[in-house]
């Protein structure tokens, strides 16, 4: 005998509840319908796929390119599609810690979809970019970040839990909110401000996991981003790989103050203003760790009473980088 219809419910993912609610069933099909994808989208990944980088892929800054991925109608029902999500009032769970309004689009049931976009048009892309970290890309964490005044208004400064990160705005009714870069992880100039990247509906950005970056604080409207975290398992198994995690060359002297993060950095202190909400967020930070101070980063530290170290206020006498 079957149990009452709200019993199997019961037992049901909030993915498998989705599935008769779905605004647009095709999109959980593929993505890669003639409407949805640009003609410019396709003649990259043909070329990619032929072994040779299309020149419409945009050399924004060291590390950092740009194509046009998805129409204007994709965007449009992509978000029509969160939005009845939302609106369907089954639970989500946001992407990471520093996003509160965001949803983790592998949950909603596009997993399969997402993957099929992975394999056949960013993989091949990728590759040709980044070829030690795209050997293959063997899984995905793909997730809608959202940006307003009065809700997240930006994104801290911070590395991806990614290999290959590929990011795509999906509208345009904003100002401000820039994605701003700074250097790579563990290198000497990883906190030295590199290039500020202004989104446009449709454009992906695509950059490694260890790039340092952060969203600029948003000035009016409303800024949506689908971003596909791509992993390789493979590479991260490597011997390569772990030698670079483990690098932490010396600072190239003071960070620059666009590419200090709240989260991370002991000496953010010393050159933004804390607030109640990043201080909030200061949980300890470790960065850069005591062998890759720059030379001035023990007075800096002295200088300023509120650096925080191991989530406590710092004593003045608790200089973790030695002062000259
Ligand atoms: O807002 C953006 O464009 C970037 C978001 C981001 O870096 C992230 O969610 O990891
Ligand atoms: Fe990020």
């Amino acid at each position: 005998k079957q149990p009452p219809p709200s019993a199997r419910n019961a037992t049901l993912t909030p993915e498998e509840r989705y599935v008769p609610l779905r605004r647009e069933p095709k999109l959980f099909e593929s993505l890669l319908r003639d409407e949805w994808l640009t003609s410019e989208a396709r003649a990259v990944a043909a070329a990619a796929w032929e072994g040779y980088l299309h020149d419409a892929v945009v050399r924004e800054s060291s590390g950092v390119y740009s194509f046009e991925l998805f129409s204007k109608a994709f965007c449009e029902t992509f978000l029509r599609e969160v939005d009845n999500y939302d609106a369907s009032g089954l639970p989500v769970r946001r992407p990471n810690s520093m996003n509160n309004y965001g949803l983790i689009v592998n949950e909603i049931g596009m997993r399969d979809a997402i993957t099929q976009l992975q394999q056949e048009i960013l993989w091949p892309v990728a590759r040709l970019l980044f070829p030690l970290q795209s050997t293959r890309f063997d899984a995905h964490h793909s997730f809608i970040v959202r940006y307003k005044e009065d809700e997240d208004p930006g994104l801290d400064m911070h590395t991806d839990d990614s290999d290959v990160t590929f990011n795509v705005c999906l509208n345009s009714n904003f100002t401000g909110a820039g994605l701003t870069f700074c250097g790579d992880a563990g290198t000497s100039r990883h906190r030295k401000l590199a290039f500020r990247y202004r989104h446009e509906m449709g454009r992906v950005v695509v950059h490694l996991g260890t790039k340092r970056h952060g969203a600029d604080d948003i000035e009016s409207g409303e800024r949506r981003n689908l971003i596909i975290w791509n992993h390789n398992h493979r590479w991260r198994a490597s011997r390569t790989y772990r030698r670079l995690r483990e690098r932490y060359a010396t600072e190239a002297g003071e960070p620059d103050t666009e590419c200090v993060s709240y989260t991370h950095d002991r000496d953010y202190g010393a050159f933004k203003p804390h607030t109640d909400r990043t201080r909030e967020h200061a949980n300890r930070p470790w960065c850069p760790p005591e062998q890759a101070c720059y030379d001035t980063m023990g007075e800096r530290l002295l200088e300023d009473e509120y650096s925080y170290y191991g989530g406590r206020p710092r004593r003045r006498s608790q200089g973790m980088c030695p002062a000259t």
